[in-house]
């Protein structure tokens, strides 16, 4: 038995997870493991219900938990608040407890979303195959930020801020899934004019030299996000900070057809693993069965492998996954003419149907 921490949180959150339960409950018929989900409130449903966007008894429960699924928090409902009181706490609660400081985050083109991405066919043709190695509990999101009055100005921070260990676990992430790909890490910075970055560059060349076998570059993240959209296929693993790789995995979402497409794994030491899609609530399209689920039910996937280590589950997700694409069934973010216009909930059922 598997204890799993579910987090359906705000918005499409819940609708894409039942998608994702469902596809784990075949995954246990089909597979003989047993899963126990442990349903917990974290976001703005968490403020409605207990004022905090996620309780510390909760925390400590997901603790417990083998691991973590969550769906997406936040939405204009709480947009008011004050920034410790936002959903999206809940997110850097779970993150910085877990100590999930790898957010590995696969940007991959099927040939059948082909016609999905923005790019042109002659880009589109040489492949996408990205993983981006966000590191997750450090940098600005978690630096000192506060807001005072200077000179009689109204002044608002975030700090950017990096240690060498921090730096240097996340880098040692990068290289070893490069080894196992095509051999090449970029890592995105901002170098030339942020100190943290300089400490990001240099410590990387240092843990470079361990993998000798591994070819390291460095990029601007100005240029990298340029280079994302102009050739794609020259980048195997991006390894960046936490702010850049929020940014950047939404663009190679993008340019591989949408961002519903895109799962995460976040990993740390020996610690519970958390696995969401990089999306958010989506609330211009919450409650209407428009939301693609397969980033969610990938993330299922990624948590079988990582954390269950049933590698012969996860690919039987993604290759189900695979076959309703290739079928033609297109959730509406994907949908491209003569491809068949399924809903949410139909998008689970054909791939649960798949495995
Ligand atoms: N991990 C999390 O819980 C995250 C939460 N958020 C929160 O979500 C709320 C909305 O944020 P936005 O900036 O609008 O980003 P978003 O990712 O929720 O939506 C951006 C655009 O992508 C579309 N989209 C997102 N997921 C989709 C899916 N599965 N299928 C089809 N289309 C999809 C949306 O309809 C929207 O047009 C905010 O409160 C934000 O703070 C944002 C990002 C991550
Ligand atoms: C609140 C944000 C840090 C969430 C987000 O956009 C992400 O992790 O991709
Ligand atoms: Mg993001």
């Amino acid at each position: 038995m598997h204890g799993i921490a579910v987090i359906p949180g705000d918005g499409i959150g819940p609708e894409v997870i039942e998608q994702a339960l469902l596809v784990l409950d075949k995954v246990s018929s089909k597979f003989g493991v047993k899963f126990e989900y442990i349903f917990i409130d974290a976001g703005g449903c968490a403020i409605d219900k207990y004022g905090v966007p996620i309780r510390e008894e909760d925390l400590e429960l997901v603790k417990k938990c083998e691991a973590t699924l969550l769906g997406a928090v936040g939405g204009p409902k709480w947009d008011g608040l004050p920034g410790n009181l936002r959903p999206e706490q809940a997110l850097l609660k779970l993150r910085g407890g877990l100590k999930v400081y790898a957010n590995l985050r696969p940007a991959v083109l099927y040939d059948e979303l082909k016609d999905s991405s923005p790019l042109k066919k002659e880009i589109v043709d040489k492949g996408i195959d990205i993983l981006v190695v966000r590191e997750l509990i450090g940098g600005m999101y978690f630096g000192p930020k506060g807001r005072e009055v200077k000179d009689g100005d109204e002044v608002a921070y975030d700090t950017e801020v990096y240690s060498k260990s921090e730096v240097r676990r996340i880098a040692k992430v990068a290289f070893e899934a490069a080894r196992k790909r095509k051999k090449k890490v970029t890592s995105v910075d901002k170098a030339n004019i942020l100190e943290s970055s300089r400490l990001w560059r240099e410590t990387v060349e240092e843990v470079a030299k361990d993998y000798p076998d591994v070819e390291l570059s460095h990029m601007y993240v100005d240029n990298a996000s340029m280079q994302l959209v102009k050739d794609p296929s020259q980048f195997d693993v991006i390894l960046t900070s936490n702010m850049f790789g929020d940014i950047l995995s939404d663009e190679a979402s993008m340019i591989v057809g949408s961002i519903g497409m895109l799962a995460s794994a976040s990993l740390g030491e020996g610690s519970v693993g958390l696995y969401e899609p990089i999306h958010g609530t989506a609330p211009d399209i919450a409650g209407q069965d428009l939301a693609n689920p397969i980033a969610t039910i990938l993330s299922a996937a990624m948590m079988l492998r990582y954390s269950f280590d049933m590698e012969d589950a996860a690919k039987a997700i993604e290759n189900a996954v695979k076959i309703a694409l290739k079928e033609g069934y297109r959730t509406k973010d994907i949908y491209t003419e003569n491809c068949k216009l399924v809903g949410t909930k139909q998008m689970g059922k054909i791939i649960c149907e798949n495995i």
